[in-house]
């Protein structure tokens, strides 16, 4: 394992002491949310987490957990997720984020949403003072909308790329859209850029999670610590 997956591992172990029996639990995406999914299945196994079910936020998520034997719920079932474990790939110190990496932003956001507590985890290469210093904003789009949105971002000051996948075609996310990474370098007021592009027509949804967070779960060389949300 690299040290970078050992500080991921870290970090997914310490956000599941923060589950209890009985709860719904948000099933974040990504290899650091994996971590989570294993460790809770693990718990599950040893009798010490009981009555979990999961709400899985991708196709790859679901398949894991299933794989693992956590029960799975769609919002169908359950209305309201008392605690989701995702990741994340950057973060700024008032805990609001950029996430897409892996496509899977818009059921996350969904997902986050409707979770009472957000747990975020990540190794400290991800902390930023400014959204953007790190990484291109991921931005879903419906694929007929693709060009008109690259230069709606292009002319908010982004450099665009429409993301492939590994075979070098458009990447598709699990709703059948595409992902434009907008590069804005560090921006200055993110939640003017989310509000701009919250308001087109093209724009299925953003990466930047505002005000969602409620705990933020940093592994780093020198041990793990804690960013609380205020309040
Ligand atoms: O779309 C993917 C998600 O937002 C992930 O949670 C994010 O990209 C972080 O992924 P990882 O833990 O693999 O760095």
């Amino acid at each position: 394992m690299t040290t970078q997956d050992a500080l991921k591992k870290q970090a997914a172990e310490k956000a599941v002491e923060y589950l209890e029996s009985g709860m719904v639990v948000g099933l974040g995406s990504g290899s650091t949310a994996t971590f989570a999914i294993h460790a809770i299945a693990r718990l599950m196994k040893e009798g010490k987490l009981k009555d979990i079910v999961g709400i899985p936020s991708s196709t790859p998520t679901e398949e894991v957990a299933r794989s693992l034997g956590i029960p799975l719920v769609g919002f169908e079932e359950q209305a309201v997720i008392d605690v989701t474990i995702d990741g994340a790939d950057e973060v700024d110190p008032d805990l609001n984020l950029i996430k897409g990496g892996g496509g899977a932003l818009l059921r996350e956001k969904v997902v986050a949403q409707a979770t009472k507590k957000n747990i975020i985890i990540v190794d400290e290469s991800k902390i930023s003072d400014k959204l953007g210093t790190i990484f291109a904003l991921p931005v879903e789009v419906v694929p007929f909308a693709t060009a008109a949105e690259t230069r709606y971002l292009e002319s908010l000051g982004a450099k665009v790329t429409v993301r492939q996948n590994q075979l070098g075609k458009a990447f598709k996310t699990d709703n059948h859209n595409r992902i434009l990474d907008a590069d804005f370098g560090p921006m200055d007021d993110a939640v003017k850029i989310g509000a701009a592009l919250s308001q087109r027509a093209g724009v299925v949804e953003h990466g930047l999670f505002l005000g969602t967070t409620a705990l933020v779960i940093v592994a780093g060389a020198d041990g793990i610590r804690e960013m609380k949300a205020a309040g």
